[in-house]
C-alpha cells in the first residue's frame, strides 16, 4: 500500500477516527519524490539500524524498513500507534514501534538493545517542527552512537544549521551542529509536499556525526562560551562573556590573546575562534 497519497491517508486516518493534530506537528508527507531524495540521503545498507522519530502513518517508515535491517520508532501519538501496527508492522516485522516521547525516551537503552556491538544508528526523520531544536540537540549532545542524521526541519532553522560566521543565521545551534557533525541541505521542500499543509517551507538536512570535534577545546567550556556569546548578541564579546564569571580585562586578554579583537559579537567568530577563547579563558582552571 503506498501511503504517499491524501487519499489514501485520509482513508485510514477516517477508518480510525483520527484527525492530523496541529499540536502534535502532525504534517504527513504526500510526496513520493521527497521520500526518495531523504532515502537518497539517508543511503541506507541492508544492515543499517534506523532511528525514526515520529513515524506518523508510516509512509517514510515503509520505505526504511524496505532498505535498512531494522527500524526503531517512536511516536508519541497513541492512535497513530495503533494504525502503525496495520500500516507498517503488519508486513514488515523488522519495524519496533516505541509508544513515547522522543524528548523523554531513553535513547542510550533504546539503541544499546538493538544494535550489533560496534554498530552505530543512522536517524532519519520528518521531525515535529514544535520541538526540532530540543530534540536535535539531544541527538547531538548525548554521546549517542550515531553515524548520521537526516531530517526534515523548518526551512529557516535548516539554514540557521549550516550558517557560516557572519550572518543573521549563525548562532548557539549553527555552532553546536557544526562541532558535532558536517551538515548539508539536501532539498528545499514546498508546503504542498504535506498534507495538510504547514504555513512555512521545509529544507531535508543530511548531518555526517563526527568522529572527532572539528577544534580542539573542553567541550562544556566551549559550549558555556558560545551560549554567553549568544545570549548577549548584541553586546560586544568583551562585555559579554562576562557573564561567564570572568572580570572584563581577563575577558579581554583572552580575546586579544587568541587575535581578536574584543569588540567584535559572538556572531562573527569561527568555531576555532570560540575554541582558541575556550582556551584562553579556561586552560588555566583546567575545565
Ligand atoms: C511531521 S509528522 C511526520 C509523520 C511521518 N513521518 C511522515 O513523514 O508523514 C511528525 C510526527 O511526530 C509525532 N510526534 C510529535 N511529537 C513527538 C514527540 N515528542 N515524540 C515522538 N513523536 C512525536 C507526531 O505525532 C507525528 O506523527
Amino acid at each position: 500500500m503506498d501511503l504517499a497519497s491524501p487519499g489514501v491517508l485520509k482513508a485510514i486516518m477516517a477508518r480510525h477516527g483520527l484527525r492530523p493534530q496541529h499540536r502534535l506537528g502532525q504534517n504527513f508527507l504526500i510526496d513520493g519524490r521527497v521520500l526518495d531524495a531523504i532515502l537518497a540521503a539517508a543511503a541506507l545498507a541492508p544492515d543499517d539500524v534506523v532511528l525514526e522519530i515520529g513515524p506518523g502513518l508510516g509512509t517514510l517508515t515503509q520505505r526504511l524498513a524496505a532498505a535498512a535491517g531494522r527500524v526503531l520508532c517512536i511516536e508519541l501519538d497513541r492512535g497513530l500507534v495503533e494504525v502503525l501496527r496495520e500500516t507498517v508492522v503488519a508486513s514488515y516485522p523488522n519495524v519496533d514501534v516505541v509508544h513515547g516521547d522522543a524528548n523523554r525516551v531513553d535513547l542510550h537503552k533504546l539503541l544499546s538493545e538493538r544494535l550489533p556491538p560496534g554498530r552505530k544508528a543512522k536517524v532519519v526523520a520528518n521531525l515535529p517542527y514544535y520541538v526540532t531544536t530540543p530534540l536535535v540537540m539531544r541527538l547531538l549532545e548525548e554521546g549517542l552512537p550515531l553515524e548520521s542524521i537526516v531530517v526534515m526541519v523548518q526551512r529557516e532553522v535548516a539554514e540557521r544549521m549550516v550558517a557560516p560566521p557572519g550572518g543573521k543565521d549563525y548562532g548557539a545551534l549553527s555552532v553546536a551542529v557544526q562541532y558535532y557533525t558536517e551538515p548539508a541541505v539536501v532539498m528545499r521542500v514546498s508546503p504542498a509536499s504535506f498534507m495538510p499543509q504547514p504555513e512555512v517551507e521545509s529544507a531535508v538536512v543530511r548531518m555526517r556525526v563526527r568522529t572527532e570535534p572539528p577544534v580542539a577545546a573542553p567541550e562544556r567550556a566551549f559550549f558555556r562560551v558560545v551560549k554567553a556569546a549568544f545570549g548577549q548578541r548584541r553586546k560586544s564579546l568583551a562585555n559579554a562573556l562576562t557573564s561567564l564569571g570572568f572580570p572584563k580585562d581577563v575577558v579581554q586578554a583572552a580575546l586579544l590573546a587568541a587575535g581578536i579583537e574584543p569588540g567584535r559579537r559572538g556572531e562573527s567568530l569561527s568555531l576555532e575562534e570560540f575554541a582558541a577563547v575556550t582556551r584562553n579563558l579556561y586552560s588555566a582552571e583546567g575545565a
